[in-house]
């Protein structure tokens, strides 16, 4: 079996972490992991971690680190056949190294993008709330205004992306991130990527990838046969 790829992706809220990983996941075939979804999937499940996780997220807090520790290792443990890159995890350096504990990382990717930058797209962010699925007016608009694609259903925009928000939830952002950004560069398996553009960082994430995952891990269609 070849070997396994586990990558975490970092970033301020919209970076980009969301959109580059669902790039990452289909040219590489590895499974995209986010927190957020797995905080969601156990609230709506009811379980014991989703319920206390609920009364965080309800005040526009992070969810304390012993919880989100208690939701996700377990998972990531039986992912022992799967490739896999996770974004939204860690978020605080105790997390960091809980996750540290459970499994080798092999690569991180840091996303730098100035905050004009930050404050446009998420003023212009748009969410199909069921699915998580995330548009922007200008980037990735739906096909109808104000639906989702695949669903129809209405798309919302989100209280935490107005600016006066942003602000803090950007400052809070590189408060805890300093500490996980300078352990995994201590480990030399950080890669940071600056820009104001997706589509202009997405080459250099691409060609990094391409040296780093091993090649019986990527889908077959990308061997060019000799003629
Ligand atoms: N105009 C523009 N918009 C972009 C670009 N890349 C991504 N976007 C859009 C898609 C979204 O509406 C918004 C934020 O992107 P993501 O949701 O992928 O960001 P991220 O997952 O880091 O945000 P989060 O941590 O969930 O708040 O910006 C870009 O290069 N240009
Ligand atoms: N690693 C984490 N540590 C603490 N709380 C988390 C973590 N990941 C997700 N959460 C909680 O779940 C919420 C939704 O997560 P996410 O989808 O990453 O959204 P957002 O971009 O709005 O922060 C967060 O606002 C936070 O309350």
């Amino acid at each position: 079996m070849a070997k396994l790829f586990r990558a975490v992706i970092m970033g301020p809220p919209g970076s980009g972490k969301g959109t580059i990983s669902e790039r990452i996941a289909q040219r590489f075939g590895l499974t995209h992991l986010s927190s957020g979804d797995f905080v969601r999937e156990n609230i709506a499940a009811n379980t014991d971690a989703g319920v206390l996780a609920k009364t965080y997220i309800e005040r526009g807090l992070l969810v304390p680190d012993h919880v989100m520790t208690r939701l996700l290792l377990p998972r990531l443990e039986e992912m022992t056949r799967h490739s896999w890159l996770m974004d939204g995890f860690p978020r605080t350096l105790a997390q960091a190294k809980a996750l540290n504990s459970t499994c080798d990382l092999d690569l991180v990717i840091s996303l730098n993008i100035p905050y004009e930058t930050l404050k446009d797209r998420l003023s212009d962010r748009w969410i199909h709330p069921a699915s998580g699925r995330v548009y922007n007016m200008g980037f990735n608009p739906p096909r109808v205004q104000g639906r989702d694609d695949i669903s129809g259903e209405p798309l919302i925009h989100h209280d935490d992306d107005k600016p006066e928000a942003l602000v803090a939830r950007l400052r809070q952002y590189k408060d805890l991130a300093k500490p996980i950004i300078n352990l995994y560069k201590s480990k030399g398996i950080l890669h940071t990527f600056s820009g104001t553009d997706t589509d202009r960082i997405w080459p250099y994430i691409n060609s990094l990838l391409s040296t780093k995952i091993p090649s019986t891990s990527q889908t077959d269609t990308q061997r060019i046969p000799m003629p």
